[in-house]
């Protein structure tokens, strides 16, 4: 099994041969989310853009306050007024949110105030500066935010809004072409003959693409023979990407490995995963290829390890390994295995259970399963073991 090449060694070839996208567009703020910004962003306003109340209560100046004397209320500034400078001697009834004005250095909150007949008494002690959300305390103008390579988050779009930036410029979106090869494949809805199943893969791998912010997405189905596959892959290459399942392993049935090596290279071939051995990866013409095994579960486990991250690239993301926490094993084995295993488990009372069968022609198991574990090869695993979980949440989004 010597020549598996290890994932981590397959991820870095894979990623060096992806582009990064050549053209960018500038998109309202309303239509970012899930973009991958093209250039870098900086505040462009104070947050918040003056000083403001964080209380319903009275601002007024701490040298003009003495305990428990009535001051006279001179304005009322509600959210969204210009305020007049504060009369010495004298308190302003204001809301959250409004304008401090100039000559006021403190807010007391109404609860610690008594109104009366225009007057007001503070009934605590102040120290200068107390409730009061100072200009630029949130950023300054100017500051950086975020490096190119960032994908727009609700959060993100929130903190850029905040600071009034109307458009952003952000990568094109890439193409995808999505290949299920295989005779015995027929689409949900339609009758199955015999020896036929349905193409499970393009709906796992949609979901995958749509997940990951992939809109423009080619399906095709590619029969297991030579030349329709290379017509296939000849009209996939007009994508940005072609992903394919299954046509990998070494059966004289499996197309798609030869196919790419005629119209292009295929520079990585079988893997140290299971599930997952026969992923492929090269390119035909120019248009980057992956192709992953047919088995539901070795799609999925190799799409999340390998295609995903290269997704991202080819959007011009910054790759960033998904999250790994160390959980304990729920559960030991013996048999150490020749290649990195990757277990469908779910976590209980914080530890690892493999979920049902883990064969790689299972997917079912997915449905509880929250994530995976990783068993490095040529490892037996004993009870209460640490293992390299990565929850899905990270693994496909
Ligand atoms: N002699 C050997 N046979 C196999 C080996 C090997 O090393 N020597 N490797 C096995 C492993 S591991 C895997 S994984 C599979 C992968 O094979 P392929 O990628 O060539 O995939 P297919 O043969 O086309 O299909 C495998 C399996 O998956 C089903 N399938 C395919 N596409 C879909 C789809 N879109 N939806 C649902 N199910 C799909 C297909 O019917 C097969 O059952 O090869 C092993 N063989
Ligand atoms: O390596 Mo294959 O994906 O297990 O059945």
């Amino acid at each position: 099994m010597s020549d598996l090449m290890p994932l981590e060694e397959a991820l870095d070839r894979l990623l060096s041969r992806i582009p990064l996208p050549s053209a960018t567009e500038e998109v309202p703020l309303g239509e970012a989310l899930g973009r991958v910004l093209a250039e870098p962003v900086s505040a462009a306003t104070d947050v918040p853009p003056a000083d403001n109340s964080s209380m319903d209560g009275y601002a007024l100046a701490g040298r003009d306050f003495r305990p428990g004397e009535p001051m006279p209320i001179s304005q009322r500034i509600a959210a969204g007024c210009a305020p007049e400078p504060l009369r010495a001697g004298t308190a302003a009834r204001i809301f959250t949110g409004a304008e401090i004005p100039p000559g006021a250095d403190a807010v007391v909150m109404q609860e610690q105030a008594e109104a009366e007949g225009g007057q007001v008494r503070i009934l605590a002690e102040i120290k200068p500066g107390q409730n009061i959300r100072s200009r630029g305390q949130d950023m300054a103008a100017g500051t950086p935010l975020l490096e190119a390579g960032v994908m727009l988050r609700p959060q993100t779009l929130g903190v850029l809004a905040s600071t009034g930036i109307e458009r952003v410029r952000v990568y094109r979106r890439p193409s995808v072409a999505l290949l299920s090869t295989g005779d015995e494949l027929v689409q949900p809805g339609q009758a199955l003959g015999p020896g036929q199943i349905y193409d499970a893969n393009r709906f796992l791998l949609t979901g995958l693409l749509q997940q990951a912010g992939v809109v423009d997405i080619r399906p095709m189905h590619v029969p297991d023979a030579a030349e329709p596959t290379a017509q296939a892959l000849r009209e996939a290459a007009r994508a940005d990407l072609i992903l394919s399942s299954g046509g990998v392993s070494v059966g004289e049935e499996d197309h798609v490995k030869a196919q790419v090596e005629a119209l292009g290279e295929l520079n990585i071939w079988r893997i140290r995963v299971k599930p997952g051995k026969p992923f492929a990866a090269g390119r035909v013409g120019d248009t980057p290829f992956i192709g992953l095994p047919g088995n539901p579960a070795s799609s999925l486990v190799t799409f999340c390890l390998l295609a995903l991250p290269a997704l991202h690239r080819l959007q011009g993301r910054q790759v960033q390994p998904p999250w790994q926490l160390q959980l304990p094993a729920g559960f030991s084995r013996e048999q150490p295995q020749t290649r990195d295993e990757f277990l469908r488990v779910r976590v209980e009372n914080g530890r690892l259970l493999p979920q049902g069968n883990q064969s790689s022609g299972v997917l079912s198991n997915t449905l509880e399963a929250s994530g995976l574990a990783r068993v490095p090869a040529e490892t037996s695993v004993a009870e209460g073991q640490l293992l390299t979980f990565m929850p899905f949440s990270s693994l496909c989004g």
